[in-house]
């Protein structure tokens, strides 16, 4: 029997927008920029769900200070791990990282049970009522983004921001990415270019270290979205890893970065497109 479906996935009937993340690269900040996005949402209010299919490399437990954590298993199916939020909407995650027993090491999976994964995901899950929910994958065009295409096929997804650094050689990789997405029918709402200049920690001064503007030509070349540019901000960093001795939530923290207002403005220029709701 195919593991396709052959209609919309029920578990996300009550999920307004679906997002996908994608870079043709590893390293240049797709969790980061997941992280980001989900935060920035939540910040205005939004229902914010994440799923992480990079299989071999779940990196979002780290990222929202969940590493402890585990999915609960209700009669429904797996219900995702909250977010502390503080009122901020809210925030949910799910992972393969919270199914491992050893959380240090990394799985070395072939293509079927990866896709069963993501299947298992796909159905099991229990969201809810979600105004987001985020799809974090791995680096490139693997199994996994071949098995979200077909699970998502009826199930209307928005489409896929796609992360890109200024250099040459991610800006070259992420062209497979757009020709992905074009092959299997994802909208591409846009380009976001990371790690476009450096925020001094003691001035907050933006620096350029690598040539920049790498997302903003590929966006025109391709004639594609471009949302705009994120620096490399040593508070994000630490933010992530001291997240655990902070006194205040995740979603407040991030609000005080700089770089939280390029992200807003990144973000609201999804919002302007007024992307049709699922549901
Ligand atoms: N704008 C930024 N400012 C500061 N640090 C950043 C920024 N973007 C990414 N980083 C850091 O760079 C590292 C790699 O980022 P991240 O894990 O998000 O990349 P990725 O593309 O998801 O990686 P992978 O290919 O392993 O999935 C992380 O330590 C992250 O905290
Ligand atoms: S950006 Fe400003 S504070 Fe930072 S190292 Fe340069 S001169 Fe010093």
């Amino acid at each position: 029997m195919s593991d396709e479906p052959s209609e919309p996935i029920a578990s996300l009937k009550k999920v307004k927008h679906i997002i996908l993340i994608l870079s043709g690269k590893g390293g240049v900040g797709k969790s980061s920029v997941t992280t980001q996005t989900a935060l920035t949402l939540c910040n205005v209010g939004y229902r914010v769900g994440v799923l992480d299919i990079d299989l071999t490399g779940p990196s979002l437990p780290r990222m929202f200070g969940l590493e402890e954590q585990s999915i609960f298993q209700s009669t429904e199916g797996w219900i995702p791990v909250p977010v502390e939020t503080n009122g901020a909407g809210s925030l949910s995650v799910i992972s393969l990282g919270f199914l491992l027993n050893d959380r240090s090491n990394s799985v070395v999976w072939r293509g079927p049970k990866k896709t069963a994964m993501i299947k298992q995901f796909m159905v099991d899950v229990q969201w809810g009522e979600l105004d987001y929910l985020l799809i974090d994958t791995p680096p490139g065009t693997s199994d996994e983004h071949i098995s979200i295409a077909e699970q998502l096929r009826w199930s209307n997804p928005d489409g896929a921001i796609i992360v890109t650094t200024p250099q040459n050689v991610a800006v070259a990789d992420v062209k497979k990415e757009i020709n992905f997405c074009r092959k299997v029918n994802f909208n591409i709402i846009g380009v976001v270019e990371n790690m476009s200049g450096f925020i001094c920690p003691h001035c907050s001064d933006c620096t350029n270290i690598f040539s920049s503007g790498g997302g903003k030509e590929l966006a025109k070349a391709y004639e594609i979205p471009y949302l705009g540019n994120i620096p490399i901000d040593p508070m994000f960093v630490e933010m992530i890893e001291n997240q655990s001795s902070n006194q205040i939530t995740l979603v407040e923290a991030y609000k005080k970065l700089s770089i939280s207002s390029n992200f807003q403005q990144i973000i609201q220029k999804v919002l302007d497109k007024k992307l049709e709701p699922r549901c």
